[in-house]
């Protein structure tokens, strides 16, 4: 058996990290993640993007006259949300396996319970879920009270159903109940063994729910700073709760633990290369465990559904193999501030210290 080329160890300055075990040549791959475990496709994109390989019909790598839409699509239940796909081997592969078209089934029930949400008219502005806070309330027994409220809340049927009637879901909302529904699907399938899912080049199907737990939550630093995002976050809980159907609704409690892990670890699934359109995201469980460098020494890269890994330099033994989450062309002041305000961390890279010292 060969040795595993990287090794999950602990840091001092930035949580687990991945290392080299060996010396590893530049443009080796180290590490792939093949299925991520939720996703979404904004609405808008919806048509242009290949549900089976997320390809962009609209990416500038495209000819002149090409279409800026896909036309093959789906044609199987006549409940599930159409999909669209740029070939019919895509389509073959998507409709053959068994997450995808329960995915689109359970989509199709979300859009119609959205609009459900605004048919009646519109709210007075308060909301029985959370009243307004100020981020000097925000700590971790505020939430968790929050949570165990919403709880309540929906524990009545009269009172979940009055409310999801009236309660006028936003669009991003039912991405991010789109984005938690395909993770509850996903468990389904593994809890049911209707699928042979293999996730990455190290993670067995039946360990990808304990490698999503492993995932560094974020709800706190996230609520803290951005405190209207608890509001969303019960919200889409108690959609969830009100929509899914009955097999589905026990796994609703996921909901927390997805969206306290998505910020900080899930990936932008983009057009291409030059990163022009966010076209959706996506959390690939095992593949969050690459810290951030400014200098890294890692390429990530999507194929497809999977996310690969490569070396973009020679690395030696025991050296921390790392990704950027940022453009690193900016400055240490414009870097830090984007990794502050979406990761919450200051960076301790090597390039950061150095430039740090040098201003001191
Ligand atoms: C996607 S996770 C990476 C894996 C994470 N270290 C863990 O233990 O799960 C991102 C988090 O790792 C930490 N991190 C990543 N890069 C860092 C860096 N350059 N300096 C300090 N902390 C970093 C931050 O806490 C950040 O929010």
């Amino acid at each position: 058996m060969t040795r595993p080329l990287v090794d999950l160890q602990t840091t001092p300055h930035g949580g687990r990290s991945l290392f080299a075990t060996q010396p590893i040549t530049r443009g080796t791959n180290i590490f792939a993640c093949e299925v991520p475990f939720a996703h979404v496709i904004y609405k808008d994109y919806r048509r242009e993007v290949c549900a089976q390989c997320f390809a962009y019909a609209a990416s500038t790598s495209r000819s002149i006259g090409d279409p800026r839409t896909w036309s093959i699509r789906s044609c199987m239940r006549a409940t599930a949300e159409t999909v669209w796909f740029c070939t019919d081997e895509c389509k073959v592969t998507w409709e053959s396996g068994v997450i995808g078209p329960l995915i689109a089934d359970v989509n199709a029930l979300l859009g119609k319970a959205k609009i459900a949400t605004r048919s009646q008219s519109a709210r007075d502005g308060h909301d029985p879920i959370l009243p307004n806070i100020s981020t000097a309330q925000i700590t971790q027994d505020y939430i968790d009270e929050a949570w165990v409220d919403v709880e309540n809340f929906v524990s009545s049927r009269t009172l979940l159903s009055s409310y999801c009637s009236t309660m006028n879901l936003e669009d991003m909302e039912l991405e991010i109940s789109r984005s938690v529904a395909s993770a509850i699907v996903q468990r389904y399938v593994i809890d049911h063994r209707l699928a042979n899912l293999t996730a990455s080049s190290v993670i067995s199907s039946s360990d990808l729910w304990a490698e999503v737990l492993n995932l560094q939550s974020s709800e706190l630093s996230n609520v803290s700073l951005r405190p209207y995002i608890l509001k969303a976050h019960l919200r889409v809980y108690a959609f969830l709760c009100h929509s899914l159907p009955t097999h589905l609704k026990t796994y609703v409690p996921m909901a927390r633990i997805i969206l306290a892990r998505d910020t900080g670890n899930a990936f932008g699934i983009w057009d291409g290369d030059s990163r022009d359109e966010m076209l959706g995201w996506g959390l690939w469980a095992g593949a969050s465990y690459f810290n951030h460098s400014c200098c890294p020494n890692v390429e990530k890269t999507r194929v497809g559904r999977a996310m690969h890994f490569t070396t973009s330099r020679s690395v030696e033994t025991g050296e921390e193999l790392c990704i950027s989450y940022i453009d690193t062309n900016q400055t240490i002041t414009q870097r830090r501030q984007d990794l502050e305000n979406s990761w919450f961390f200051k960076c301790r890279c090597q390039r950061c210290l150095l430039e740090e010292a040098s201003l001191h």
